[in-house]
């Protein structure tokens, strides 16, 4: 039975989006009644059949936000086990091309600096994500 349990978790694939505005990134609030409640998250959502990851990143931001993006460099792919659920987020780093941003999905929203971001309470499945963000925007030698 537990073998069965374990076999039977669902996986999904969820491309998100790393955008950056002035030298700020945004982070998402989920709400309070989802899964994962009050996490903090990069927007995005789970891949459709047959869809590229770029263009579901850029329907979601859509759906969720009411804003186009341009999706730009890829970070490393991640994978995570929930309890119920194993999650492989692709990260891209993203900028606003149109649009003002209205929240049809989150709780809230907030710009933060790079070298901050890991201290909001994120979804685990982030956690690395973050941190290579963080070493490719912190490690660059000033000019
Ligand atoms: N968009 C996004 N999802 C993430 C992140 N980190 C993370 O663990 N996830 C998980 O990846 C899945 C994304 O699915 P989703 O956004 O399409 O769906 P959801 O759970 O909000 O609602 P739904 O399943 O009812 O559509 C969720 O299980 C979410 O908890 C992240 O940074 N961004």
């Amino acid at each position: 039975m537990s073998n069965e349990t374990a076999s039977a978790k669902r996986h999904v694939h969820v491309a998100c989006a790393i955008i950056e505005r002035d030298g700020l990134v945004l982070s998402a609030l989920r709400k309070a009644s989802a899964n994962l409640p009050l996490k903090w998250e990069f927007p995005g959502g789970k891949l459709e059949p047959g869809e590229e990851l770029e263009e579901c990143l850029r329907r979601e931001l859509i759906e969720e936000m009411g804003v186009e993006i341009a999706v730009g460099r890829p970070l490393t792919p991640a994978t995570h086990s929930y309890e119920n659920l194993t999650v492989t987020l692709y990260p891209f780093v993203c900028s606003i091309t149109a649009g003002e941003i209205v929240l049809y999905e989150h709780t809230a929203i907030t710009w933060l600096p790079p070298a901050t971001l890991h201290e909001l309470d994120w979804a685990e499945a982030d956690f690395p994500i973050i941190a290579e963000y963080q070493q490719s925007v912190l490690a660059q030698p000033a000019a």
